[in-house]
């Protein structure tokens, strides 16, 4: 199963506190993440992560389109939603992608622990 670990700069910083403690779990999924947000994730965690893109530079694209393919399972995005972002139009386009797939998807720390659980439910499920 493939889990997707996206943060704007104002947040990285709660999701590395999330990936520390939620790392057991992690490490059961196949994670993908925006650049700058898995190059941190790495170097915090340890954590096997494969990069995309930066955010600015068409990582939200590349994740949207695994969503679109039905390649992704769930997405932790922790947004700033007080910091205007210049790639809006990508970051609309990732939520959008994820609602016409009903792909889980988590936008702030409340609802990452609720969504990563479901998704660890799903792996037992699985095995
Ligand atoms: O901008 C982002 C998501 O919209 C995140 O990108 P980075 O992980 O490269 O900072």
């Amino acid at each position: 199963m493939r889990l997707a670990l996206i943060a704007h700069d104002e947040k990285k910083p709660d999701l590395i506190a999330f990936a520390e403690e939620r790392k057991a779990d992690l490490e059961r999924f196949e994670l993908i993440a925006t650049g700058t947000t898995g190059q941190r994730l790495i170097d915090a965690t340890g954590l096997d992560i494969d990069r995309k893109e930066s955010g600015p530079l068409g990582g939200d694209l590349q994740i949207g389109a695994e969503i679109a393919d039905e390649t992704c399972d769930g997405v932790v995005f922790l947004r700033d939603p007080l910091t205007a972002q210049p790639h809006e139009p990508d970051i609309s386009a990732l939520l959008r992608i994820c609602d016409v797939h009903q792909t889980p998807l988590a936008t702030n720390l409340a609802s990452a622990d609720a969504v990563l659980d479901e998704l660890v439910s799903r792996l037992d499920d699985e095995e």
